[in-house]
C-alpha cells in the first residue's frame, strides 16, 4: 500500500469516528457557520505575488520540519508579510495539524483560509467551514469524478472555494468541471515525493482559462515562481520554505519583498 492509500484508508476511520462524536447539527451550530467567507480566488486573481503560504509541522516526506512555532504567531506573520491566503493542515496523524490549528489561523487573521485535508466525507466540509476556512482541497488521486462533483457542488453550497488538486493528465481530465474554483498541480508525486516543478509546467497548457492556476509544493526560492508565471500560474502554495525557519511570518515577509522586485 503507498502512503496515499494509507493516509486516505486511515482518514475513513477517523472521519467515521468523529461523525460519531460531534453530529451535524452541532457543527452547524458554530458561529462561524454563518461567518461570510472571503473568496482565495479572487484575491489571486488580483494579486501580482499570489502566494499561499502554509502551517506545516512535519509531513510524511520530510518528517519533523518545525513542532516550535505558534500557530497565531504564524498566521499573524503570514497576513503582516502580504501573503493571498494561508494553508493549515489539519491531518494529526501524518502532518502534526489539527482542526484547532484551523480555529486558532481564523481567531488571529483575516486570510482567506484553506483547510488542508484528504477529503474523502461532505461531513469534512461541514468542519472546515464550522471552524472558520474558506477554501478546500479535493485531491483527485484519491477521489472519483463523482466524489470530486458532490464535493465540490456542496462546498459552493456552503460557499466555500475549491482548490482541486492534481498530478498527471489522467487526473486533469477526469476532474474538469464548473463547480471548481482553482486547479492545483501538485509538484510532489505524493506516491513517491518526487518533487518536479515541471508538473506544473507540462500540465499547465491543458488546464482551461476558466480556473486559477494554482502551483503547489516543493517552491524554495524566487526563480522558481519567475519561472512558473510564463506559464499562467497566479498561486503559488509554499509549506516547507517557510515554516522550516523560526519565523515563518518574516520569512514569508522578505520572499514577498524581493519577488516584488
Ligand atoms: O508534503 C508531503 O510530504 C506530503 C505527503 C503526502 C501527501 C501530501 C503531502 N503534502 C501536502 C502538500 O501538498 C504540501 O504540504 C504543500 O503543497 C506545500 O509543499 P511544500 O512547500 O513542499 O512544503
Amino acid at each position: 500500500m503507498n502512503i496515499l492509500d494509507k493516509i486516505t484508508a486511515d482518514k475513513r476511520t477517523e472521519v467515521a469516528l468523529r461523525k460519531s462524536l460531534i453530529p451535524i447539527s452541532q457543527l452547524e451550530q458554530s458561529v462561524l457557520f454563518e461567518r461570510p467567507t472571503v473568496s482565495l480566488t479572487e484575491k489571486l486573481k488580483t494579486s501580482n505575488t499570489g502566494i499561499i503560504a502554509e502551517h506545516k509541522r512535519r509531513s510524511p516526506s520530510k518528517s519533523v520540519i518545525n513542532q516550535n512555532l505558534n500557530v497565531n504567531d504564524v498566521a499573524k506573520g503570514y497576513e503582516d508579510a502580504g501573503v493571498c491566503g494561508m494553508s493549515v493542515l489539519t491531518d494529526g496523524k501524518y502532518f502534526g495539524g489539527s482542526l484547532d490549528d484551523l480555529l486558532l489561523a481564523r481567531a488571529s487573521c483575516n486570510l482567506p483560509l484553506l483547510r488542508k485535508e484528504f477529503i474523502i466525507d461532505e461531513y469534512q466540509l461541514l468542519e472546515a467551514k464550522a471552524y472558520g476556512a474558506d477554501v478546500i482541497l479535493l485531491i483527485a488521486a484519491i477521489l472519483t469524478r463523482d466524489e470530486i462533483k458532490q464535493f465540490s457542488e456542496f462546498a459552493k453550497s456552503l460557499h466555500l472555494d475549491v482548490l482541486l488538486e492534481v498530478h498527471n493528465e489522467e487526473e486533469l481530465n477526469k476532474s474538469i468541471m464548473p463547480s471548481l474554483d482553482m486547479l492545483g498541480v501538485n509538484n510532489r508525486n505524493l506516491k513517491t515525493f518526487d518533487v518536479s516543478l515541471d508538473t506544473s509546467k507540462s500540465l499547465s497548457a491543458l488546464i482551461p482559462d476558466d480556473f486559477v492556476k494554482v502551483s503547489e509544493s516543493g517552491i524554495s526560492n524566487i526563480e522558481a515562481i519567475k519561472s512558473l508565471q510564463p506559464f499562467g500560474y497566479q498561486g503559488f502554495l509554499i509549506g516547507e520554505n517557510f515554516m522550516k525557519t523560526d519565523n515563518a511570518g518574516e520569512s514569508a515577509k522578505i520572499f514577498i519583498e524581493q519577488l516584488k522586485k
